[in-house]
Parts: C-alpha cells; sequence; structure tokens
C-alpha cells in the first residue's frame, strides 16, 4: 500500500526507509537462472537484469505485463535568460501532442505495449527563474512530489518517466552541478540545440543559480533548481520504490531528477536501471556518478521518457528468457 504523502519530512522519512528487494525471490530467481538450457553467462547483461526484476518483484519467476509510461510536463521562469533554442510556449503544444497521440514517446510507449499518461503541472504558473530565487516554494515542492507520487498506477509492474518542459535542461545541469561539484561547463549542454553564443550563456546561468542557493540536500536542490516535472519524477520515482514497482530511468533530465533522491538516500535509486544514454553531453558522468550503466545508446537527446521506453523491450526480452526458458532437466539437455 502506498501513504498518502502530506509533507516533505515525510517524503525524507519514507526515502530513508524504502523497502529493498525480496533476498528470497532474488537467490531463488539466481538458482533459476544456472540451470537454463544456456552456456553460464551467454545472455550476458540480460540475465543480471532479469534477476534484478525478479528481486523486486518478489517473484521468481515474473513476467511483465504492464509497464507504465507517464510524461509529466512543466514551465520554466529560467527561459526569461533565453536558455533554450524553442520559445516556452511548445511545452504545452506537446502536450497536445502527447493527448493526440502524435509525439515519440506515444510510438515508443506503444510499440513496448505500455499504457501511457499525460500530467501537466501548472503550465500557466512557471517556475521563479533561479537566477532571481528558489525555483519553487516548499509547497509547491510538495505539490509536483505529490503529483508525481499518485500518478504511478500501483498495478503497473514497471514503471518510465518522461518529461516534456522547454528549459528543462538547464535546471537538470544545475541540479547536477549543485549535486556533484565540478564547473558549470562541465554539466551543461545544447538541450534542443542552442548554438555556441547560447551555451556560453546558458552556462552562465547554470553558475549563477548554483552559486545563488548553495545547499546540496536533494530536496533543496530539487526545490531551488529544479522544476515541477522534475519533482514529478522524483515523486513517481520514490512511490514506485514503495510499491516495489522497477524504474527505467530516461536521459539526462529525468537522471538528474532521480540524482535527487540518491542525495537524500543512497540506495534510493536501487530499483531503477538506466534505460539509454542520452547524447546531451553529461549524462554519461551523471549515470558514472550514480553507478548505473545505459542499456542503449542511440544517439537520442529528446526526454519525453523516450530511451527508456526503448528500453522497456530489452528488459521484458530479458524477463521472458529468463521465466519461459527450459531448464537443462526439464530439456533433455545435457549440461556441462
Ligand atoms: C518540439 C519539441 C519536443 C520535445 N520533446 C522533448 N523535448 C525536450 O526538449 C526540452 C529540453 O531542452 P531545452 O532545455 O533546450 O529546452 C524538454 O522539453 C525536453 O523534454 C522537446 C523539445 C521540443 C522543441
Ligand atoms: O537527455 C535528455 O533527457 C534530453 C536531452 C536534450 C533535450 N531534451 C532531453
Amino acid at each position: 500500500m502506498l501513504p498518502a504523502l502530506t509533507d516533505l519530512a515525510q517524503f525524507r522519512d519514507l526515502l530513508g526507509k524504502a523497502p529493498g528487494p525480496d533476498t528470497a525471490a532474488r537467490s531463488e530467481a539466481e538458482a533459476r537462472n544456472g540451470q537454463l538450457t544456456k552456456p553460464p553467462g551467454a545472455l550476458g547483461r540480460l540475465e543480471d537484469l532479469a534477476i534484478w526484476y525478479a528481486g523486486w518483484r518478489g517473484d521468481a519467476r515474473p513476467e511483465i505485463k504492464a509497464p507504465q509510461v507517464i510524461v509529466f510536463a512543466g514551465n520554466h521562469g529560467v527561459t526569461a535568460q533565453g536558455v533554450s533554442a524553442f520559445p516556452a510556449e511548445v511545452t504545452v503544444q506537446m502536450v497536445m501532442n502527447f493527448r493526440h497521440g502524435g509525439a515519440a514517446i506515444n510510438q515508443l510507449a506503444r510499440a513496448a505495449g505500455a499504457r501511457m499518461d499525460v500530467h501537466a503541472l501548472e503550465l500557466d504558473r512557471p517556475t521563479q527563474d533561479f537566477t532571481q530565487g528558489p525555483a519553487m516554494s516548499g509547497a509547491e515542492l510538495l505539490s509536483a512530489l505529490q503529483t508525481g507520487w499518485s500518478a504511478v498506477d500501483p498495478q503497473a509492474d514497471l514503471l518510465v518517466v518522461g518529461e516534456m518542459g522547454i528549459g528543462n535542461t538547464t535546471p537538470a545541469a544545475a541540479i547536477a552541478h549543485a549535486l556533484f561539484g565540478g564547473t558549470a561547463a562541465d554539466w551543461t549542454g545544447r538541450g534542443t540545440g542552442v548554438n555556441d553564443a547560447g551555451l556560453a550563456n546558458k552556462t552562465r546561468v547554470v553558475a549563477e543559480g548554483v552559486s545563488l542557493h548553495r545547499s546540496r540536500d536533494g530536496l533543496e536542490v530539487l526545490r531551488c533548481l529544479g522544476g515541477r516535472e522534475l519533482a514529478a519524477m522524483a515523486g513517481a520515482i520514490a512511490a514506485a520504490r514503495q510499491l516495489r514497482i522497477p524504474v527505467i530511468l530516461d536521459g539526462f533530465i529525468c537522471t538528474a531528477a532521480a540524482a535527487t533522491l540518491a542525495a537524500i538516500s543512497v540506495d534510493a535509486l536501487d530499483h531503477t536501471v538506466a534505460g539509454h544514454q542520452s547524447s546531451e553531453g553529461a549524462h554519461r558522468v551523471l549515470l558514472e556518478k550514480l553507478g548505473k550503466e545505459a542499456l542503449l545508446s542511440l544517439g537520442l537527446r529528446l526526454g519525453e521518457g523516450s530511451g527508456a521506453a526503448l528500453a522497456i523491450n530489452i528488459l521484458k526480452s530479458a524477463v521472458a528468457c529468463h521465466s519461459g526458458m527450459a531448464t537443462f532437466a526439464e530439456a533433455g539437455v545435457s549440461d556441462g
């Protein structure tokens, strides 16, 4: 059962005491993996993925039947600083596109056999420009976390969270810079495709934001430098943990949102895998900081949950092999 999310202290507390995987189911899955009709290790990472999934689902022979993709949308005051190649009104226009089934994520979710939900978070009320003050108040952060928290279907057996929010590679870079140090330039990329002058301006904006809000606390970083759709993604990832629903992380923005949870509780992302490595410059390093290795690297730099949705079929395939293959004994195949 998922408790109602009532305040930020409770959120922090729930993260600290989040459930772990079912170790008995995990061991049973490991034993089963060792008996399947293949040379040991021949399915490579698919084997680890299936065992990981089995542990989180508490079922040594699981199936993936009900994946859920949730796209959260938010607007950002920091777009006033000219940080995106596209105008802020594209956020609401893309939300309509998602609802009409016309975006990349609609096709990828359908191809993966996933249900898709879209939550627009107060698009007519952008967050505050974080170079001027905190992006959100505590109440605004809580409300965005709650949207994500309650958007997860408890019956889902796999979750992908994606986002739409013009300008949001800037808060993502600022979060990464605040949490992991280095320079603003280390974390700032071209997003939708800003030119060299645009990249220099965006890097300045990230540096200014991070020097104004000096906290390294995950929730405070999310509040001061994040955005509503990033907070909603964090809320959904945390809710999935309570429900023991494994999560596939998407690109740079999703991973930055997730990183705020790991900053609060170090094992908060143990129920997640990295779906892909985005070509947004700093994503590879961000994944490294979180100890995650991406499943796919296809040069995507879209967000929306696109790379994670693509990885659903990899995870489904891993689990199908694990649960569907015969053992040596069942098939009458001689083992080594
Ligand atoms: C038509 C369109 C569709 C998108 N779908 C995702 N994004 C992606 O681009 C945005 C982040 O890049 P930046 O920080 O440079 O604005 C986010 O909305 C992200 O989801 C899109 C962007 C556009 C223009
Ligand atoms: O990696 C991402 O999520 C990403 C990169 C660029 C633009 N939008 C999203």
